[in-house]
């Protein structure tokens, strides 16, 4: 089968290389060297096992299995995105093996779509996939740290994911009327049911922030790595699918994807953003 490149984003790019229904993630993070991309890769791993599983009821990070394949395997699209990887002295990618969670083929109607919400849906509506980007939904600041960076990022959103944690009213915002024209009212039904929840997936993310949060705040020595493991938390996306057949809103899928370690490289880049952010004139308060 011809390799696919499936999605791509700053660090990592998603092939497609069988029909087996599985994706492999690799790491693009070091452009020049397969090793360090091999060994970010491990560590990721380790770190997702080690720190993130245990903050989240089973089954809600998207399952990733640890595999290696041979280079020559994704040659053909991977050289693109790191450079003289046949020069590393590496034959092996390490990468994470895991489900398809957005089949193109079958999610064929892009519905609505913005930085922090995609809605899709199959040829007929029968099944709806909402990809979200929540972001932080515990923030420290008197201020909403969503909003403001919205606005100073020149984004025209008018929701909030922190919001819709505190307000189910929210959705209102967040699906569009145009949306709610085309999609079966089932599906607005069961997401609206969702949300209402407590057992949602921003309340379980907004408790791992919270969690990692506190105990930061009690034991300040482990500073850094509660800090990245904290804004990993603060950056992860989730994918709920619908389809017609379901009753209960249990039998929604829900995964939470891109949980990967964030390195103490990104530490100036944060706090140039936390400076930007307190003295951006414009706040949001809710
Ligand atoms: O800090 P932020 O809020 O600008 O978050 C960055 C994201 O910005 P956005 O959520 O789109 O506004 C940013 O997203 P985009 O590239 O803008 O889609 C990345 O997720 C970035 O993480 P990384 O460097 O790829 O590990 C994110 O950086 P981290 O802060 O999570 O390290
Ligand atoms: N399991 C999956 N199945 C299908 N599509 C996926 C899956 N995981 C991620 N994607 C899609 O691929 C895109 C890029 O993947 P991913 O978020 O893992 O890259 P990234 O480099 O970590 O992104 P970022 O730029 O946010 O750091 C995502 O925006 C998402 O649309």
């Amino acid at each position: 089968m011809v390799v696919k490149l499936v999605g791509k984003g700053n660090a990592n790019i998603l092939l497609q290389i069988d029909e087996s229904g599985s994706l492999y993630r690799c790491c693009i993070k070091y452009s020049n060297s397969v090793n360090l991309c091999n060994q970010y890769t491990k560590k990721n791993h380790a770190f997702i096992e080690a720190e993130i599983l245990p903050l989240f009821p089973r089954g809600l990070i998207c399952f990733m299995e640890l595999v290696e394949i041979p280079i020559e395997v994704v040659l053909d699209v991977f050289r693109e995105y790191v450079n003289r990887s046949r020069l590393s002295g590496t034959d092996k990618i390490l990468c994470f093996k895991l489900p398809n969670l957005k089949d193109t083929r079958v999610f064929k109607n892009t519905i609505q779509k913005d930085h922090q919400t995609k809605i899709c849906g199959n040829k007929d509506y029968s099944r709806i996939l909402v990809e979200i980007k929540p972001k932080w939904l515990d923030y420290p600041t008197s201020y909403c740290r969503n909003c403001v960076d919205n606005l100073r990022k020149g984004r025209n959103i008018e929701y909030c994911y922190s919001n819709l944690l505190k307000d189910s009213t929210e959705l209102n915002k967040i699906i569009s009327s145009q949306t709610r024209e085309v999609v079966p009212s089932q599906f607005i039904e069961m997401i609206t049911k969702y949300f209402e929840s407590k057992d949602n997936v921003l309340q379980k993310i907004f408790t791992a922030q919270r969690t990692v949060q506190m105990r930061t705040n009690k034991s300040p020595s482990n500073g850094m790595t509660d800090l990245q493991l904290l804004m990993t938390l603060r950056d992860v996306t989730c994918f709920i699918e619908w389809d017609d057949t379901m009753k209960i809103i249990d039998e929604l899928k829900v995964n939470i994807v891109d949980v990967d370690l964030k390195t103490p490289d990104k530490f100036d880049y944060w706090r140039h953003s936390e400076q930007l952010l307190e003295t951006y004139p414009d706040k949001t308060f809710h």
